[in-house]
């Protein structure tokens, strides 16, 4: 390993006790996963406001909109029957069901900028994440942890944007998902957004001036 290389490695374990040994180029896809509320949204929203090099593929839903949510940028809203159709044409690069919505990543935008060189963020829940682990094994996959299972469901509480039977569909998933965190390449626990945020900057982006 070269000094930099050791210093990553260096400052990965004095930070939340993280470590990894994939450190990523351009054209790689890099995917975050973990309970929903856990704070994923947020560090990805963050990411992609710091590093317009990274490029965000926005999913298709059966998930009613939030409010405040706006279709074409949140999410794609669409119907079930029309998510079947894209399915049965292989639009989807992954797709899974959450919490009982059909969440999917299209395949086209995200193999278009990758074969451009360019690096993608994938937002998206166990399933779907262990699907693109398996098609691309060069992945960079990052799970997300909550401090506490309290902290989580305060979090998704704290949220406001879903009813009693959403949150408890999420908190009963949570519990699968967290136990197959070492599934992926790093584990990240958000607790302080700015150490979570400065983790997985150091994992995706090795040569660059972060320290
Ligand atoms: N497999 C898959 N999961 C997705 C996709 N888009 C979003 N998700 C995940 O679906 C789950 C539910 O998302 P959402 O309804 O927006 O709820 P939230 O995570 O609780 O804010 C989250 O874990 C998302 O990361 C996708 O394209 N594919
Ligand atoms: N490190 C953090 N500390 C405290 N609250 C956080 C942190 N990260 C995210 N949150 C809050 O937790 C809630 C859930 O975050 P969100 O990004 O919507 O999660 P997810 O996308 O994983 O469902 C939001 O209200 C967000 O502001």
């Amino acid at each position: 390993m070269d000094s930099q290389g050791k210093r990553m490695m260096q400052v990965l374990s004095t930070k939340s006790g993280a470590t990894t040994t994939k450190l990523l180029s351009p054209g790689k896809l890099i995917v975050l996963t973990g309970p929903s509320g856990v704070g994923k949204g947020t560090l990805m929203r963050l990411l992609l406001s710091r590093h317009p090099e990274l490029n965000y593929s926005i999913s298709a839903t059966t998930r009613p909109p939030r409010p405040g949510e706006v279709d074409g940028k949140d999410y794609y809203f669409i119907s079930r029957d029309k998510f079947q159709r894209l399915i049965e044409k292989g639009e989807f690069l992954e797709w899974a069901e959450f919490a009982g919505n059909l969440y999917g990543t299209s395949r086209k935008p995200v193999i278009d900028l990758m074969k451009s060189g360019k690096s993608v963020l994938l937002e998206i829940e166990l399933e779907g994440a262990r699907q693109i682990r398996a098609t691309f094994p060069e992945l960079l996959s990052i799970f997300i942890l909550p401090p506490t299972f309290n902290e989580l469901e305060k979090r998704i509480r704290g949220r406001k944007k879903d009813s009693e039977d959403a949150i408890s569909r999420r908190l009963k998933r949570a519990k699968e998902e967290i136990d197959s965190a070492s599934e992926f390449d790093l584990q990240i626990v958000n607790d302080d957004l700015e150490t979570a945020i400065h983790d997985i900057e150091v994992a995706m982006f090795s040569g660059k001036e972060l320290f």
